[in-house]
């Protein structure tokens, strides 16, 4: 399933399917399986109705060619169509923060093809219109269907999920699809560069190609490579295959990880990049199912466990300004970027901090793998202006925000459904040495509704009461479907909002639904997904 292509949304027993492209709804049906039901619903919110009737936001920029002179271009055509589906809104002055214009993707998933002999890099497109046919001296750029390509889909943690539309890809294009008439179903793109991915993963591509290619072993029933690369040089590639792997394939894949050693980026960061088998019911990691990012966030390095299959930011550098952005707004106290009158007044209780902890293992492990010195120990409050009371975080991953945002508070909130993005956010606390944090793998939607009724559940122990929270302040990065309606009443509880979007449509109907309590305080647009119409936003919004 592509949930960044799809939003399902839950009415009466009903399960609508509704293409993103085309708001029009254009699947119902009726489930027989109540937990199927149940499981689908609990994921994915509704896609509200004013989407239809929104400015689009949906029809693709005239941009096919990854020509970087071309970059500002597009942008300021993404620009403009968020100004005009906000102005209701009246926002303050955009703050735009751009991309690199090539080698900003960390990761990539490909389909492999081996049928004619050679191992072949295959992405799909389902872009909405064809691109005109490219020379082969030109490389085109892609629409793709979704920001992230299969990763996205990862958020329901199923990293064996088949590959997804193509990301944007400046491809030599061969085979189905090219010249002449669009033909029915996603077009077939051989990737031979691609360079918006990071240099080192074309580096990865290119070895993991020969090396594949030159062992029947690697290349036995292979049908699918990801790559996952960082700023630190710290990598992984993980090959998916249609059998069972068994030690010869974990001793081929320790020659692969020798050639990927020696690819130019990691020799340079001196690791050696992780190398994963999938296949059905089997998992082989060499030597890890992570990477390891450095982020600089506010003047300060932060260290990411990323895991794999799980979400992460695709492009590294607007993640940072997303973070510095995010610290920035919730920095300063109460009323200082208020726009709006209404002080929603002090809490009146309090929730003494956990115990420091020593330094950790994990902080002191990562730190050294990545040759951190100077920042371990922890945020320091006393200099910042930090925001009063405390933050309730809704969709953390892995701790993405949650990490950098705790020094603004006393005390912090957060959740989220993937297992191994909980772990990767308890790991992350613990190496940057947060620990006024309290982490529950729940989804939101069960959240916003034991608060409402100030219930309990067994994943909230060791919360406290729930009077004894001053919970002031919320930040919401919800997948592309955005928020259910449930969610979107528990924002007005709120005196202020961050919420983090990469699907302004969706954006736009859940403030349609707090615009007469909230107002919009600071606006962003992050360019995470360059020569696609699509736009990553960050919103803060105070109390009237
Ligand atoms: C756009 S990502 C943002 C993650 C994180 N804030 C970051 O910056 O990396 C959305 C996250 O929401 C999680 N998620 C999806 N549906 C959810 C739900 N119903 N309840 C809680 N979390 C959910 C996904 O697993 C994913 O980690």
């Amino acid at each position: 399933m592509q949930l960044h292509r799809r939003v399902i949304s839950s009415a009466a027993g009903q399960v609508r399917a509704v293409d993103l492209l085309s708001p029009a709804p254009v699947k119902t049906c009726n489930f027989q399986s109540r937990k199927r039901f149940e499981i689908m619903a609990s994921v994915i919110a509704p896609l509200p109705e004013e989407t239809a009737t929104s400015p689009s936001f949906v029809a693709p920029i005239a941009v096919t060619s990854v020509d970087e002179s071309q970059y500002k271009t597009q942008l300021q055509e993404k620009i403009k169509k968020l100004k005009e589906l906000f102005c209701e809104f009246n926002p303050p002055e955009l703050e735009v923060f751009e991309s690199p214009p090539s080698h900003y993707r960390m990761r990539a998933e490909f389909t492999i093809d081996q049928r004619n002999g050679e191992l072949q890099y295959i992405m799909f497109d389902n872009s909405p219109l064809p691109s005109p046919p490219p020379s082969s001296s030109s490389p085109t750029l892609m629409y793709p269907s979704g920001p992230g390509g299969a990763n996205e889909d990862a958020e329901g943690g199923d990293a064996a999920a088949s590959t997804s539309a193509a990301a944007t890809t400046a491809a030599a294009t061969r085979g189905v699809g090219v010249g002449g008439g669009r033909p029915k179903g996603p077009r077939r793109v051989v990737v031979e560069h691609f360079p918006v991915a990071s240099r080192q993963l074309n580096e990865l591509m290119e070895v993991v190609r020969r090396e594949c290619g030159q062992s029947p072993e690697l290349r036995n029933r292979l049908f699918q490579a990801n790559f996952h690369t960082t700023l630190s040089g710290d990598a992984m590639v993980t090959l998916l295959y249609h059998r069972k792997l068994g030690p010869e394939w974990a001793a081929a894949a320790e020659h692969l990880r020798d050639a990927l050693a020696a690819t130019p980026s990691a020799a340079a960061a001196g690791r050696r990049p992780h190398v994963i088998g999938r296949s059905r019911k089997q998992k082989l990691e060499l030597d890890a199912g992570f990477v390891l990012e450095r982020l600089r966030v506010g003047g300060r390095e932060y260290i990411q466990k990323q895991a794999e299959g799980a979400f992460s930011q695709p492009n590294a550098a607007v993640c940072q300004h997303m973070l510095s952005w995010a610290l920035d707004v919730t920095r300063t106290k109460p009323g200082a970027q208020r726009r709006f009158g209404g002080e929603g007044g002090d809490g009146n209780g309090s929730m003494p901090l956990g115990a420091p902890t020593a330094a950790p293992a994990a902080a002191a492990a990562a730190a050294a793998a990545l040759e951190l010195g100077g920042n371990g120990g922890g945020p320091d409050a006393g200099e910042a202006e930090t925001t009063e009371g405390d933050m309730l975080e809704l969709y953390c991953g892995n701790g993405n925000f949650t990490v950098p945002l705790a020094q603004n508070f006393r005390r912090v909130v957060a959740t989220e459904v993937s297992k191994s993005s909980v772990e990767a956010a308890r790991f992350n606390l613990e190496a940057n040495s947060v620990t006024n944090v309290f982490l529950a793998r729940m989804a939101s939607e069960e959240f916003a509704e034991t608060m409402r009724t100030r219930g309990s559940r067994r994943r909230l122990e060791g919360l406290g009461p729930w009077e004894e929270l001053r919970l002031r302040t919320i930040l919401v990065d919800p997948p592309r479907a955005g928020l259910d309606d449930f969610t979107v009443g528990l924002l007005k509880e709120f005196d202020r909002i961050v919420y983090i979007s990469c699907n302004p449509e969706t954006l736009h109907a859940n403030l349609r639904a707090i615009a007469d309590t909230h107002g919009i305080a600071r606006f962003a647009a992050f360019d995470q997904f360059p020569y696609t119409h699509h736009l990553e936003c960050g919103v803060y919004l105070v109390r009237r």
